[in-house]
């Protein structure tokens, strides 16, 4: 007598995971002040600059963060940069005095000696790493938030990364390794062209558009590992089932068509988006 076929095991029931860009609105909308979940107005920001030119939203998101963390030569950039991005003829000093970081972490290498000098005197924490010649900065910077940090515990956690795409490769390369090494913190990467956050397989992803703010292009790439299947809903091009990996495909110059944008992968997965100037 033949057997019965043996039916596929069921798909594996993953929690919803919500992300917005709210906290780059002007004035947050209501219920939108943090980084993760658009409904969950007690979202806790950490901000971490690193060395490239301030995008211009910088003060509005240094405002909003609980702390503010400098990777070594990011200092610098808010040293010249915070009284040249407010310009108005405020006096560069007292501009320095209210755009304090907390924090400048890192192996000290491209930090001027008086911009360290002069955060010093105002009281932020020099953390000097030069011996670890293997992590970058931002990973020092990352390690400092999650372990140390007053909102270290923050469930809600939301750390924003300022400067992180653009200029050399190989720190735009390192700098997404990071998203992979702390795949249960929510870290988003920002330059003033694009936003980048990984998408951990554990979940399903719903992204809500911020469509005056962000779009219409945008992407779905595998970067650490490649997927076997990734379904999608909102997108132009969207992924049915879809294979992709380096060598094959990778969704590039997709749009967003909808004002959510679901995702669902077995690996995980960098989600980036355009930022509208
Ligand atoms: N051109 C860039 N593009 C993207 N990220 C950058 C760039 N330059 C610096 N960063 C980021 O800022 C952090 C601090 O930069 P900094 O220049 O102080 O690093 P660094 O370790 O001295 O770099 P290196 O010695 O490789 O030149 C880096 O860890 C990296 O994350
Ligand atoms: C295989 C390997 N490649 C590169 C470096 C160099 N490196 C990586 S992170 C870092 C610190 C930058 O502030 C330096 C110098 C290494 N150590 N190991």
């Amino acid at each position: 007598m033949a057997l019965a076929p043996t039916p596929p095991p069921p798909a594996p029931q993953r929690p919803t995971m919500r992300h917005s860009s709210a906290f780059l609105l002007p004035s947050p909308a209501p219920g939108g002040g943090g980084g993760g979940d658009p409904d969950d107005d007690a979202a806790t920001v950490a901000l971490v600059v690193l060395n490239q030119p301030l995008p211009r939203f910088a003060p509005r998101l240094w405002s909003r963060a609980a702390v503010r963390v400098c990777a070594d030569g990011g200092a610098n950039r808010v040293f010249d940069g915070m009284p040249e991005l407010l310009h108005g003829g405020q006096d560069p000093d007292e501009v320095r005095a209210r755009y304090k970081p907390d924090v400048i972490k890192g192996d000290m290498d491209s930090v001027r000696p008086e911009v360290k000098g002069y955060y010093s005197n105002l009281g932020t924490k020099i953390v000097d790493e030069s011996h670890d010649q293997d992590t970058t900065d931002l990973h020092k910077c990352i390690d400092f938030i999650a372990k140390n940090s007053s909102v270290a515990n923050k469930s809600n956690l939301c750390i924003l990364v300022l400067g992180a795409l653009g200029g050399r490769f190989d720190h735009e390369m390192g700098n997404i390794n990071v998203l992979h090494l702390f795949p249960n913190i929510n870290i988003i990467l920002l330059s003033d062209d694009c936003l980048i956050f990984l998408l951990p397989r554990t979940h399903t992803h719903m992204i809500h558009i911020e469509r005056s703010i962000e779009g219409p292009h945008c992407g779905l790439i595998p970067i650490g590992m490649p997927s076997t299947s990734t379904t999608t809903t909102g997108l132009r091009w969207n992924l049915d089932n879809t294979s992709m990996s380096y060598g094959g495909l990778v969704s590039t110059s997709n749009i967003v068509e909808e004002d959510k944008v679901t995702v669902t992968s077995d690996s995980d997965l960098i989600w980036t988006i355009s930022l509208k100037n």
